[in-house]
């Protein structure tokens, strides 16, 4: 019998207007403002979001391993973690959602409460830098290692690396920049074109654009591919794209 697909996420229940009028400039952060949009935020902001999501499911299905741990690094609300925790075919595996924002792990429990797989998710409110990892199958950063900086982001690849099993994965979905300045033009016009489309205004997309400059941090892909494999993946291949958005997974050899 075929089994029922979730939807991609949390539902959009609330607009995001955080960017629609002047603000005054301030980096952008996970606050409790964020967290009551984020779910109409990062669908309207990220092309390819509403097809990721259901696609982790299906990723982690297949890579997920009888009595491993999975784990989704920079959790928010859940969407990716409640993928995760459909796709897992083994109720011996542990699944752990971290975030280091309350606002979004207090709401990421009432979701988490609200779907019926009965596979039990452990969340933490902790920095990534600083979890645990060990006995790992399938490890999800969606959208989160972007905001990690730069400078921490091999050790944390390489622990991630280190505590996943022979066979297991990680799923590293990231906005990315072009080495070619004419990509890199085409490419951000597209995804400004595609907010638009949204009904995002120009005022909030100019608005936006200045207040994650300096926190979220795009690298090419020929850098994430060289660091996941120095890290000690094996095999390291783009599975989705759409515009300056990919999603990667970095396996490790049986
Ligand atoms: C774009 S959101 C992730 C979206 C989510 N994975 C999904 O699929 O819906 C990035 C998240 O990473 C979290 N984050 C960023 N840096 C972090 C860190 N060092 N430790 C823990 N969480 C972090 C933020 O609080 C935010 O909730
Ligand atoms: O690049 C942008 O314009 C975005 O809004 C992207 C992005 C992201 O990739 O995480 C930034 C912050 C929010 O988490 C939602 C979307």
């Amino acid at each position: 019998m075929s089994k029922p697909r979730r939807p991609s996420g949390p539902p959009a229940q609330l607009t995001d207007r955080l960017f629609a009028t002047e603000r005054r400039p301030e980096d952008f952060r996970f606050d409790a403002s964020v967290a009551r949009v984020f779910p109409d935020m990062i669908r309207r902001s990220v092309p390819g979001y509403t097809t990721i999501i259901p696609m982790i499911e299906v990723i982690t299905e297949q890579y997920a391993q009888a009595a491993s741990n999975c784990y989704d690094l920079g959790c928010s609300l859940g969407a990716s973690t409640l993928a995760m925790r459909h796709g897992i075919p083994y109720g011996d595996c542990t699944l752990t959602g971290v975030d280091n924002s309350s606002a979004m792990i207090e709401r990421c429990e009432h979701y988490i409460a609200l779907d019926d797989n009965p596979l039990p998710v452990s969340l933490r409110c902790e920095d990534i830098l600083e979890t645990e990892l060990n006995n790992a199958s399938v490890t999800t950063l969606n959208f989160t290692l972007q905001f990690v900086p730069p400078e921490k982001r091999t050790e944390l690849l390489t622990r991630i690396a280190g505590a996943t099993r022979p066979g297991g994965a990680l799923i590293l979905s990231e906005k990315i920049r072009f080495e070619s300045v004419e990509e890199q033009e085409v490419q951000t016009r597209l995804h400004h074109e595609f907010k638009r489309a949204n009904g995002y205004s120009d005022l909030e997309i100019s608005q936006k654009r200045s207040a994650i400059e300096q926190v979220l941090i795009p690298e090419t892909l020929a850098a994430h591919k060289q660091r996941l494999l120095s890290a000690g993946f094996d095999q390291v291949l783009v599975w989705y794209q759409c515009f300056n958005f990919v999603s990667m997974l970095a396996i490790r050899a049986d």
